[in-house]
């Protein structure tokens, strides 16, 4: 069973729809990432699956629980949810062991019992020593560690995250989410989590429903979607792209300026079909060679890795290298061994057909 289901919902505000006919499944003990540019409907959704929003047509199913439809209608204290902000939402009056006992005192009154559960809830995000602090004497990543405790001490079935990594100094955010992420799957917990940074939703999550104006785009594992993605528009949000004119020779092999070149999988695209070939920067490689079919036209060295702009028989290439290659180099150009991602020019919306 999965822990949620949304089916063809739509929700409007002021009566116009922002989400129409839209569904997502998310499996269990799974973490689902909503990524989008801004304002396409992300925060709509998870308000949807909360409850603080009207659906009007469809279904949402928690683990199996109908949520809403036709006489059916559970409010969001009764939906076994965890929410985690991007502001924390802590309460400035209460320490940090009252803030994170809050969502519990309604449901256990044994006050030993209370006090045993937020000490446990504590250790999982290694705040133990810290209950009497109070949110103003935390560091931002601390204070989302109370409010991940305070959910998780309520032992929800479902945790719904909105942006709650955005306010994080980056040189902790990656630790951050690497913890969250490792306690999530600990306690078998599913979690929906909202992002619009793609670095984020690669390192947080198993799944990635890519957003663009109230519809999803395209869901799947974030490798596949970054290394396969069925549309330029998904191609492009993911990561730099380099698009290769190109005409299919066979069913494995296209013909380029640089010569053709062959997929590791049939293509599926008609022979002598014209499309765009996608290259992200490090399915490109260079060897330094004087009579290479390309030339180093520009160099920027970013410490992991180093971005070169290449021409090749007229291309304009941006390729990922480890290390800054001599000042006006030659170099031979050539393709990393993959399943190739062709984009035929004729299809509508230039689907991918690899
Ligand atoms: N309370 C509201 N009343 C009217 N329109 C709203 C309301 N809340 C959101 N919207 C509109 O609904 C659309 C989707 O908003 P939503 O908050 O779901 O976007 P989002 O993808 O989460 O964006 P962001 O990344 O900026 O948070 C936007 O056009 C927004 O202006």
């Amino acid at each position: 069973m999965a822990a949620l289901d949304v089916n063809g919902i739509r929700c409007s505000y002021n009566g116009k729809p922002i989400l129409d006919n839209l569904s997502l499944s998310v499996a269990e003990n799974e973490i689902m990432c909503l990524l989008g540019a801004s304002g396409c409907g992300k925060t709509t959704l998870l308000k949807a699956v909360a409850g603080l929003l009207p659906v009007t047509r469809g279904e949402i199913h928690i683990h199996g629980r109908q949520m809403n439809g036709a006489g059916v209608a559970v409010v969001p204290e009764e939906r076994n949810i965890g929410m985690i902000f991007q502001d924390y939402a802590l309460f400035p009056h209460l320490n940090v062991a009252s803030n994170v006992a809050f969502g519990l005192q309604s449901k256990e009154r044994n006050k030993a019992r209370i006090k045993a559960r937020v000490a446990e809830a504590l250790e999982l995000v290694n705040l133990a020593e810290l209950g009497e602090r109070y949110p103003h004497q935390l560091s931002g990543g601390q204070q989302q560690r109370v409010a991940i405790a305070r959910a998780l001490i309520c032992q929800p079935g479902l945790m719904l995250l909105d942006e709650p990594f955005s306010n994080i100094d980056t040189q902790v955010r990656m630790r951050l989410i690497g913890e969250i992420r490792s306690l999530l799957k600990g306690q078998g917990i599913s979690a929906i989590f909202v992002t619009h940074s793609k670095e984020e939703a690669f390192a947080f999550s198993d799944q990635l429903a890519l957003f663009r104006a109230g519809h999803i785009e395209q869901v799947g594992r974030p490798q596949a979607l970054y290394q396969h993605p069925q549309s330029r528009f998904v191609a492009d949000f993911l990561g730099q792209a380099n698009y290769v004119p190109a005409t299919v020779l066979d069913s494995r092999t296209l013909m380029t300026a640089m010569g053709p070149i062959t997929s590791q999988a049939a293509l599926n695209a008609g022979l002598g079909t014209h499309g765009q070939l996608l290259l992200r920067p490090r399915q490109i490689q260079l060897s330094l060679t004087e009579q290479g079919n390309g030339r180093v036209l520009e160099q920027q060295f970013l410490g992991a890795y180093t971005r070169c702009l290449v021409d090749c028989q007229g291309l304009q290439l941006e390729v990922s290298i480890n290390e800054p290659l001599p000042a006006v180099s030659q170099v031979s150009v050539s393709v990393v061994p993959h399943a190739l991602t062709f984009f035929p020019d004729s299809q509508q919306g230039q689907r991918a057909v690899a």
